[in-house]
């Protein structure tokens, strides 16, 4: 059997990518509509009905509307902008969140998938929080690299058709700290309140590495960088899209310097534990249109549809 996907929004960064997975996935068939139509209300609704699983790759404000559209109570959203996210009828889409994530997006009809950062320092970060080992009220910082397909079509038209003066450069962004991913940071980390977070844009097409340095003498329970690495790895043991990296592993490193890009072209996130006993330094890497975006949309998919998670990914 063949599920029925459509993807709205299917000609945009996230929504090309999507649909590159769905070409090659094994259990779908992707329901099109032309170019000129993408715009076409009745158009979008009708294909919207007629879908087991419909993908929206639209601005916050073209979600809202599309969410509307859908009458058929057997059609299955996932939401890949931030309007959603920390809604509470719908299932945020990070399986490895916790021990029971996996199975409320499995039997879920809505299902947000992640923004690109926070999935990143939800990963890191999360499980030390919850387990107690960093603090809910820690004054966590946190600052973020990433390309800029992150900023969908009309970023990667100012670098790559405008080519602005200055953009050649790493460009910190979110200046005044009030970043659209932070009310998801808090509520998935489990912060007493918002961490502080900059991301930095820079000259590549895709790629981003979140870091969050921690003070060990502010830590519930004293953990060394191997210790923090023990506790994380068993946190994650076999999940197939997350690894966390061995400390004394230093093969995945450039001339003794961090690679963002790592992870492109995957599904995969990496997390590494850097820094050292006194001040251990969290770093998670991924593709921000793979486990960031468009790979983490078909993973939530697989699940809802009860196919095997891993289909159509590496
Ligand atoms: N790029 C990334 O790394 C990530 C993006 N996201 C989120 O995914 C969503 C899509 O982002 P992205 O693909 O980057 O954005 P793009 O700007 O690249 O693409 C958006 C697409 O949506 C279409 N669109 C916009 N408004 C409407 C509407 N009202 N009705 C129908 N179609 C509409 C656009 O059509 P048109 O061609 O006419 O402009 C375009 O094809 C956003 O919410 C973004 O926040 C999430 C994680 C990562
Ligand atoms: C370079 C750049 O602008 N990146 C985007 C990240 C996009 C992302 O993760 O997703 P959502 O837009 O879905 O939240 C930003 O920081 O806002």
């Amino acid at each position: 059997m063949r599920y029925k996907i459509y993807v709205d929004g299917q000609h945009g960064t996230t929504g090309l990518r999507v649909h590159e997975y769905l070409e090659r996935h094994p259990h779908v068939e992707v329901l099109q509509i032309d170019f000129e139509q993408r715009r076409d209300q009745k158009v979008r609704a009708a294909r919207m009905n007629e879908a087991d699983l419909v993908v929206l790759c639209l601005p916050e404000a073209g979600s809202r509307e599309a969410v509307g559209l859908v009458e058929n109570p057997r059609t299955k959203i996932i939401d890949a902008s931030t309007e959603f996210r920390t809604n509470d009828q719908w299932a945020y889409g990070l399986p490895e969140l916790s021990p029971f994530q996996r199975e409320k997006v499995r039997s879920s009809n809505r299902v947000s998938v992640p923004g690109c950062h926070a999935s990143a320092a939800i990963l890191a970060l999360g499980p030390l929080v919850r387990e107690g080992i960093v603090p809910e009220d820690y004054p966590v910082s946190i600052h973020s690299i990433t390309g800029y397909s992150g900023g969908g079509k009309q970023m990667i038209h100012d670098y790559e058709q405008e080519a602005i003066k200055g953009f050649e450069l790493p460009r910190p962004y979110a200046l005044g700290l009030a970043h659209k991913h932070l009310p998801e940071m808090k509520k998935f980390i489990g912060l007493a309140k918002n961490p502080i977070f900059m991301p930095i844009v820079g000259n590549f097409y895709k790629g981003l590495a979140v870091t969050i340095p921690l003070r060990a003498d502010l830590l519930a329970e004293a953990k060394s960088r191997r210790g923090l690495y023990d506790f994380l790895s068993a946190t994650y043991g076999d999940e197939p899209f997350v690894e966390v990296v061995d400390p004394d592993d230093d093969s995945r490193f450039l001339l003794g310097t961090f690679l963002v890009d790592g992870c492109n072209d995957t599904n995969r996130a990496e997390i590494f534990i850097l820094g050292n006993d006194e001040t251990p330094m969290l770093v998670c890497r991924l593709d921000n249109l793979g486990k960031g975006a468009s790979g983490a949309a078909i993973q939530n998919m697989n699940l809802m549809l009860d196919l095997p998670e891993t289909t159509g990914l590496v």
